[in-house]
This record gives structure tokens, C-alpha cells and sequence, in this order.
């Protein structure tokens, strides 16, 4: 077993924090550019949502929701939402189970890792995809799509993890079709704030796979020269993400990095590149990171939002009409996704360098 261990561990980076913690300096890997590391200045006053509205069907607050919402996506592509109707026992008990996966064995956590080219599994801190810009991380990734016949999450846990991991498979079972649920408000939100045919996105996200995503971020001796997710847009459509009480997510708006104050109550809403294509570019999909403290571990819950991969993304008619022009070719998601995972190191600029990698590989 021992002998099996060492080999599995053998020439791999291996992301352990304590250990990585009783070392004099932080190791090089881990540092990023001082570009990168500028601190934030202010907290965002950001957009707060009150769903309850919405869910009672009353037109009037509905309306108010989708111009909250709009201004908020034009200007930078965050908001929160309240009101949900996500039960918070179930919000925790999923933070809870973010700890029964990272707190296993490292050789067992090292068995789960993603594999090459692939998104799900076990990552600590990147350290098998990349060499520098380590994020001072751990992730585990899985996949959700809507499924009437079989819990999919559940069997997943059951199948790689073990059949002991099955009530964490239904935690998250339950808390993707949570997400699911509440992004399909989401897309009926901006349906309204952007004027186009109602259930447009709706119907364009159904049958997608979407992303679901467990971070860990231990606490860093050297917070200041590190990123627990460095600036990045995401690639895909939506993210909903619930961040603990300890706080860590910031975003750039208005030229300045901006801390979004966490609320158990809520859910931080960002727009995606994916979305920020089907609105023809109005609605932002806007930089952010994820910052480390040196006292507390933080952990966050995203849930990446994206349609099936075979879908063309481009706007609406309705809106193209009323812009004018189109303001990016289409593409299709499996194409963007394959890019992000085996081409090119997603960050601020992924969509403009896909387009031309697009280009380029279609010239030849
Ligand atoms: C399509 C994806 C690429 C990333 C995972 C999903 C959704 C968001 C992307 C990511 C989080 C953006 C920041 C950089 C990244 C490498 C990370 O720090 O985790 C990104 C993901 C990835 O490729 O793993
Ligand atoms: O953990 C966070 O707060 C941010 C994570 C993030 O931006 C991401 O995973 O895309
Ligand atoms: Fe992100």
C-alpha cells in the first residue's frame, strides 16, 4: 500500500498546505504578479435582489427585480439574490460536506484527481495542470444535468467515491437541483430585463450539463503574495455561487478590486462569457478572484450554469435587430470548453483569445 502510495506521489506537486505552511518562504509556485496581488480598495455596493416577488407572481416587483438586475449586468455582471427559497439547512449541510471530501487521505483525494483534459475530480491547487500561478486551493468538480430517471450526482458519488458517499451525493444532489431550479428564475429575469421573447433562454440552456464546483481554501502565511483563484472571467453562461462567512471573493469594477461582503442569505449571482455572447455583449461578464486570509479556511460552493455542448451561442434575433450588429461569431460551448481545458489557461481574457484560436484553427 505504502509502496503504491509513493509511486502514485512520485514527481507529482503535491498540494498539501500544512505542510506547504511549515516551510520558511512561500514556494515560487505559489506567487503571483504583483498585477495580480493589488489589493482591493472598497467593498462593492452591490445589487441585492429580493426574489419573493418574482415567486408570488406579482408583475409590478418582478419588473423592478429585471431593472435591478439590468443596471447591475450592464455595469459589471454581479448581483446577489435574497428570497431564494433555497432552504439554508441545505446550504450548510452542503458547506458541511465540502469538508467530508477534503478531509480525506491525500492518497485517496490524489486517487480522485481530474484526469488529463478533463474538468472533474480532485485538484489540489492545480499543481498536476499547471507550473506557476498555483492557486492556493483545493477543488473537487463534478457534473449535474436534469435526469428523471436516476439521481446522477448520487450514482457519481457513489461510483468514484465509494457507496459510504452516498448521503453526500444526495446533499448535492439535492443542492444542483436547487440550482438548477433557481437558475431557470435567473434566465426569466433576463429574459424581462433584456426585452427578448420570454423563455428564449430558457429553452436555449435546456438539457445543459452544468458545472458544480467544492473549494477549499486553507489559511496562507503569505496572503499578500498569493490568489486562492486568481482574476478571471468565467467562461460559462451563469455562476451562482454561496460563499461562507469569512469572505474572499472580490471583484474589478469601476478600475478598482472590490470585496463582495458575504451574506448566508444570498447568492452571488455573475454573469459569464457564454451569457455575456448571448446578450450580444450588453451584459458584463466581469473580472474577479478569490482572495486568502492567514487565520481562517474559507470555503465556497459554485455552480457553473451551461448549455449542452453542441448548442451554437449567439443572441437573439429580437435583440440583434434592435442592436444592429453582431458583436462576436458563434461558437458552440463544447468548443469553448475544450479550449479552456486543453488549450489555454482560463482568465480575463479567455473569450477574445478563443475567438482568434477559432480563427486560426479553422484557417488551417
Ligand atoms: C470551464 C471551466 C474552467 C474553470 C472551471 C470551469 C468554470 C470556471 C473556470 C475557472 C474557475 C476560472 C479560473 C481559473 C481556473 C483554472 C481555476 O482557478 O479553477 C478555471 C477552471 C478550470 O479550468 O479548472
Ligand atoms: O471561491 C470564490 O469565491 C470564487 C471562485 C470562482 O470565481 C470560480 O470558481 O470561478
Ligand atoms: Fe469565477
Amino acid at each position: 500500500m505504502n509502496i503504491a502510495r509513493d509511486d502514485e506521489l512520485a514527481g507529482l506537486h503535491v498540494f498539501d498546505s500544512s505542510l506547504l505552511q511549515k516551510q520558511p518562504n512561500l514556494p515560487t509556485q505559489y506567487i503571483w504578479p504583483n498585477g495580480d496581488l493589488v489589493p482591493n480598495q472598497d467593498e462593492l455596493n452591490e445589487t441585492l435582489i429580493d426574489l419573493n416577488g418574482f415567486f408570488k407572481g406579482d408583475k409590478m416587483e418582478t419588473a423592478h427585480a429585471a431593472q435591478l438586475l439590468r443596471a447591475a449586468c450592464l455595469n459589471h455582471g454581479f448581483f446577489q439574490v435574497t428570497n431564494h427559497g433555497v432552504d439554508p439547512s441545505l446550504i450548510r449541510a452542503a458547506h458541511q460536506e465540502i469538508d467530508t471530501i477534503f478531509n480525506l487521505p491525500l492518497h485517496k483525494k490524489l486517487s480522485l484527481r481530474r484526469q488529463s483534459g478533463g474538468l472533474y475530480g480532485y485538484s489540489g491547487a492545480h499543481a498536476d495542470r499547471f507550473s506557476s500561478k498555483l492557486p492556493w486551493k483545493e477543488t473537487f468538480t463534478f457534473g449535474y444535468h436534469e435526469n428523471d430517471s436516476h439521481p446522477i450526482v448520487v450514482d457519481y458519488f457513489k461510483n468514484f467515491l465509494g457507496e459510504d458517499f452516498q448521503p453526500t451525493g444526495w446533499v448535492y444532489q439535492r443542492y444542483c437541483e436547487e440550482m438548477r431550479r433557481l437558475s431557470l428564475v435567473i434566465l426569466e429575469l433576463l429574459e424581462v430585463s433584456l426585452g427578448v421573447e420570454r423563455f428564449h433562454y430558457r429553452k436555449f440552456f435546456e438539457g445543459g450539463s452544468s458545472i458544480m464546483r467544492c473549494n477549499l481554501y486553507p489559511p496562507c502565511n503569505s496572503p499578500g503574495l498569493t490568489l486562492g483563484t486568481g482574476p478571471h472571467c468565467d467562461p460559462t453562461s451563469l455562476t451562482i455561487l454561496h460563499q461562507d462567512e469569512v469572505g474572499g471573493l472580490q471583484v474589478f469594477a469601476d478600475n478598482k478590486w472590490q470585496a463582495i461582503r458575504p451574506r448566508p442569505d444570498a447568492f452571488v449571482i455573475n454573469i459569464g462569457d457564454t451569457f455575456m455572447a448571448l446578450s450580444n455583449g450588453k451584459y458584463k461578464s466581469c473580472m474577479h478572484r478569490a482572495v486568502v486570509n492567514r487565520e481562517r479556511e474559507r470555503r465556497s460552493l459554485v455552480f457553473f450554469v451551461c448549455p449542452k455542448e453542441d448548442k451554437v451561442v449567439r443572441p437573439p434575433q429580437d435583440l440583434v435587430r434592435r442592436e444592429g450588429t453582431r458583436k462576436y461569431p458563434d461558437f458552440t460551448w463544447s468548443d469553448l470548453l475544450d479550449f479552456t481545458q486543453n488549450h489555454y489557461r482560463a482568465d480575463v481574457a479567455t473569450l477574445q483569445s478563443f475567438f482568434q484560436w477559432l480563427l486560426s484553427s479553422k484557417s488551417f
